[in-house]
């Protein structure tokens, strides 16, 4: 079967002027990626995971289309991204969403974007809301919704004008545990009623393997993927309580086993760039060529 998503051979990164005080300003470059290769099947739920600072938004980013890489190229259908367009929709750890418009027409405005018409758009929008769960409030405002309301507004809005892949980028990290639990399996049962292909990106182990067919797992800065991980459960949707299941916890401590160390390099990685400055060190030779 063909990928829906192919990354190939991706490196990124990024000039950062440095400030030498009466000496010129150097750029010197930030490498944020270095040789990411993944292919994402047509419906498949795909989670990423690493450690903080190893270029998961950045990643993220360029599969949006808001940024290129350096070098590399990324394929939807086999075809170039661009740019960004309605093929890809984004939900982001804070809510984004519009605080001067209501709920409903929150989820309307992507509509409105493609060009569908009052009525059609308002009866889709009531529909996605209903999908995510929050029939009923419609008509109210982004403040008068909770945390985890929020986030399921900003799903709704991103599903109503029918992208073909969601990406997520840690979009339940901001709730609190319950909420983030509860609109886990919720996500689970929206994507099976859907069929999209989802790439989630999160620093959580218990997150990722709960949600993922597959999980990549990142290395520290410069990014690259360490290992693809088969999550072997056909089941996550059942009811049942996965996350206490041997194999689940079998897995979860694989995953540890690979992040442990690049957890304690980006740890030092941060704590570099608090004493130095942002301008951090390549640590590989064959690191990203230059924008
Ligand atoms: N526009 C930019 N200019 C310079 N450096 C950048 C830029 N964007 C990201 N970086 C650097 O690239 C590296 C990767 O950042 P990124 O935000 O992608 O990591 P992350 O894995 O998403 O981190 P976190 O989990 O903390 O959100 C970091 O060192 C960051 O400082």
């Amino acid at each position: 079967m063909s990928a829906k998503i192919s990354i190939q051979h991706v490196h990124k990164s990024f000039q950062i002027q440095r400030n030498l005080g009466h000496l010129k300003a150097s750029a010197q470059p930030v490498y944020a990626l270095q040789d990411i290769s993944l292919d994402v099947r047509p419906g498949e739920f795909m989670v990423i995971v690493g450690p903080s600072g190893c270029g998961k938004s950045t990643l993220l980013d360029l599969l949006a289309g808001l940024t290129k890489p350096s070098s590399g190229q990324i394929l939807l259908d086999g075809k170039p991204i661009a740019g960004p367009d309605l093929s890809r929709g984004i939900v982001f750890q804070q809510y984004a969403l519009f605080p001067w418009k209501t709920a409903l027409a929150n989820v309307e405005f992507g509509l409105e974007t493609k060009g569908v018409g009052r009525k059609e758009r308002k009866k889709t929008a009531r529909e996605f809301i209903q999908l995510v769960g929050l029939g009923g409030f419609e008509n109210r405002y982004p403040h008068e919704l909770s945390g985890g309301m929020k986030q399921r507004i900003a799903i709704a809005r991103s599903l109503a004008y029918d992208p073909e892949v969601l990406l997520m980028d840690e979009p339940f990290a901001a709730l609190d545990a319950q909420t983030r639990e509860t609109l886990q399996s919720e996500l689970l049962r929206i994507w099976e009623a859907t069929g999209k292909t989802i790439i989630f990106i999160t620093h959580g182990i218990e997150e990722a393997v709960y949600l993922g067919q597959r999980v990549a797992v990142m290395s520290s800065r410069p990014g690259r993927i360490k290992a693809v991980i088969d999550i072997p459960f056909n089941a996550r949707t059942s009811g049942e309580d996965l996350r206490s299941h041997p194999e689940f916890v079998a897995i979860r401590h694989q995953i540890w086993g690979l992040l442990k160390d690049e957890v304690h390099k980006s740890q030092e990685q941060e704590m570099e760039k608090s004493l130095h400055g942002a301008g951090a060190k390549p640590n590989s030779k064959g690191a990203a060529a230059n924008e």
